[in-house]
């Protein structure tokens, strides 16, 4: 029996981000290794539309929980939602709620964030530094609470080149920041976000380093722990290999590059993919909150979720991979085929901008007004370039993580919980991973058929026709009006046409001669 599974069993567990990516992954686990939990908790915002209700069925009605619905029949009553925003003071949460959480929970698992690179410097404060210390509070007032987990990012020190399991300070203290938000006016924050940032990449790690040190200023006496994952990918192993349902980070790009809208991109082939997949990422949270619950270590430890320094990808070898999966598993309806290069300087990088991306957005747009649609390439494609730039700095560079506490917690584990909780990423194979991952987003982020794969085929057959026709015409046109402009074009053209016709005759008559 696993110790850690036997942990959770009886336990009040409160999940907030419990509807995202890694939330729902996490929830998923709980319940398929101990079914007999008490209850989870989730914090969930109201959303226009739909009922709190309608949003955990919508959850639990994912593939994701199919496995789960076998081992414990009854998970709906174990989930109870709690309408909360973190955007909010107390969370908007009634008092009634509020009673029940502080006197039942016993872990909590932090994960809601905005992960969003560009989002206001107001808001990603709110959310991933005053609601963290808002939970801290409430954590605060909790009799059966046994740990807090922090979700945080690798990333949140990525102005460093080697990162330790340490929460390093921020230059301005997180409460002067939470303070100065309240009063300041957009502008002004719009104008001050650069200097306060400095060198940190986007408010997103700005704000995921100043909530790592709230945790730290804030815990008091709390039982705490902060994970950090890298990039956090499509699941390896659990419930399934490549279940993702979001579009950040590389699933994002993997749609783009497969539907052939991405065509070149701006990365450092060598520099480490840190990728880690979802389920990697959940095990190690579980087993950090039943170490943190049990062993009650005396200082708040960090534990880095990072894959580079045990069992190093590149960009350059999952680009490939990516590639290469998309001839076996293509996507259907592509806009041009899937064949996206790396470029390493600004210049290629400009220039396969503007032939490569935004020239057949405007022929595409071109064509759509022709046959009286609306155009919508042009500004799609803006978005991805968009996008792909706020990627860059993370595809562009390498980073080192200790793993020391990560892997001080595998040798604690039984191995029985290495073999359920196994977050040993020295066991993952990247080229079977990332064809897994291609074929998750096709089957659960685009929700494509695999029995529609031989007519996707033929299309990208089509697609191979077209191009070639294209770039045909193209040169013809082009020759055509170099030779009725340029005397030394006239003088190739003759020179070409003159030994054609050279090699032709010789061959004619050597061919007459034999006969
Ligand atoms: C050859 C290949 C190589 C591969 C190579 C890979 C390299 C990959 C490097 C990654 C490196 C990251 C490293 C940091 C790791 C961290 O710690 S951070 C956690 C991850 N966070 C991220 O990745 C956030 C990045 N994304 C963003 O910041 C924002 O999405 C962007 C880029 C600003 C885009 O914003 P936007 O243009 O406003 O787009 P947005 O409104 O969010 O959504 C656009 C569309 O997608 C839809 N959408 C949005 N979210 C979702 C969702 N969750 N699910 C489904 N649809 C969604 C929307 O509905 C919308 O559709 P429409 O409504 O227009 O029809
Ligand atoms: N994905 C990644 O690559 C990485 C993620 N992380 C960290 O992991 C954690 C989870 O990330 P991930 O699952 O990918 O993110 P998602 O964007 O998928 O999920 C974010 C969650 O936070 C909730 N949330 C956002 N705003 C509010 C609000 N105002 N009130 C209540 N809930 C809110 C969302 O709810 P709703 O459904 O209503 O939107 C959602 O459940 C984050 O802390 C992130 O920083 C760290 C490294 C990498």
């Amino acid at each position: 029996m696993s110790t850690i599974a036997a942990f959770y069993g009886g336990k009040s567990i409160l999940i907030t981000g419990a509807t995202g990516f890694l939330g729902k992954v996490l929830m998923e686990k709980l319940f398929r290794t101990s079914p007999d939990l008490k209850v989870i908790y989730i914090l969930v915002r109201p959303k226009e539309g739909q009922t709190l209700q309608q949003r955990v069925f919508q959850v639990l009605d994912s593939k994701l929980f199919e496995k789960v619905k076998e081992v414990c029949p009854n998970v709906h009553e174990k989930i109870r939602a709690i309408s909360a925003d973190l955007n909010q003071n107390d969370f908007a949460i009634s008092k009634e709620d509020v009673q029940e959480l502080l006197s039942h929970t016993n872990i909590i698992f932090h994960c809601a964030a905005t992960v969003r690179f560009d989002d206001h410097l107001r808001h990603a404060v709110q959310l991933n530094v005053t609601a963290t210390q808002q939970l801290l509070l409430m954590a605060s007032q909790m009799p059966k609470l046994e740990a807090f987990i922090h979700i945080s990012t690798a990333f949140s020190n990525c102005n460093l080149k080697h990162i330790d399991e340490v929460i390093y300070p921020c230059p301005v203290e997180p409460k002067k920041i939470i303070d100065s938000m309240e009063w300041l006016d957009d502008a002004i924050i719009d104008e001050i976000t650069p200097k306060l940032i400095g060198d940190q990449p986007n408010t997103y790690t700005y704000t995921k380093a100043l909530g790592e040190v709230v945790v730290q200023q804030e815990g008091g006496d709390l039982n705490i722990a902060i994970v950090r994952p890298s990039i956090v990918g499509a699941t390896w192993q659990e419930p399934f290999p490549g279940w993702v349902d979001n579009i950040n980070g590389p699933s994002g790009l993997i749609i783009a590059a497969g539907k052939g809208f991405l065509r070149s991109i701006r990365a450092t082939p060598m520099a480490v993919a840190d990728l880690i997949p979802a389920d990697t990422v959940v095990n190690l949270t579980l087993a950090v909150g039943w170490y943190t619950a049990v062993h009650r270590p005396k200082s708040t430890l960090v534990y880095h979720c990072t894959s580079g320094n045990l069992n190093p990808c590149n960009w350059g070898k999952m680009g490939f991979q990516v590639l290469a999966t998309f001839e076996k598993i293509p996507f259907e309806r592509a806009f041009r085929r899937p064949n996206a290069d790396f470029t390493t300087n600004n210049i290629s990088t400009h220039y396969w901008n503007a032939v490569s991306h935004r020239a057949p957005a405007i022929i595409y747009d071109f064509y759509l007004r022709l046959t009286g649609r609306k155009p919508r390439m042009t500004k799609l494609m803006n978005r991805l370039l968009r996008t792909v730039s706020l990627l860059e700095y993370f595809i562009n560079r390498s980073w080192e993580w200790s793993t020391h506490n990560t892997e001080m917690l595998m040798s604690e584990l039984s191995p029985e919980d290495q073999r359920v909780f196994n977050f040993d990423v020295r066991q993952l194979n990247w080229l079977e991973y990332i064809e897994n991952y291609v074929l998750g987003v096709k089957k659960y982020l685009l929700k494509e058929d695999m029995a529609g794969i031989p007519e996707a085929k033929q299309h990208l057959k089509r697609l191979r026709n077209i191009h070639y026709l294209f770039n045909t015409a193209l040169f013809l046109i082009v020759w055509r009006l170099l030779i009725a402009r340029s005397q030394v074009a006239r003088n190739v053209w003759f020179f070409i046409v003159s030994f054609c016709y050279k090699f032709l005759s010789y061959f004619r008559a050597s061919s007459t001669l034999k006969v």
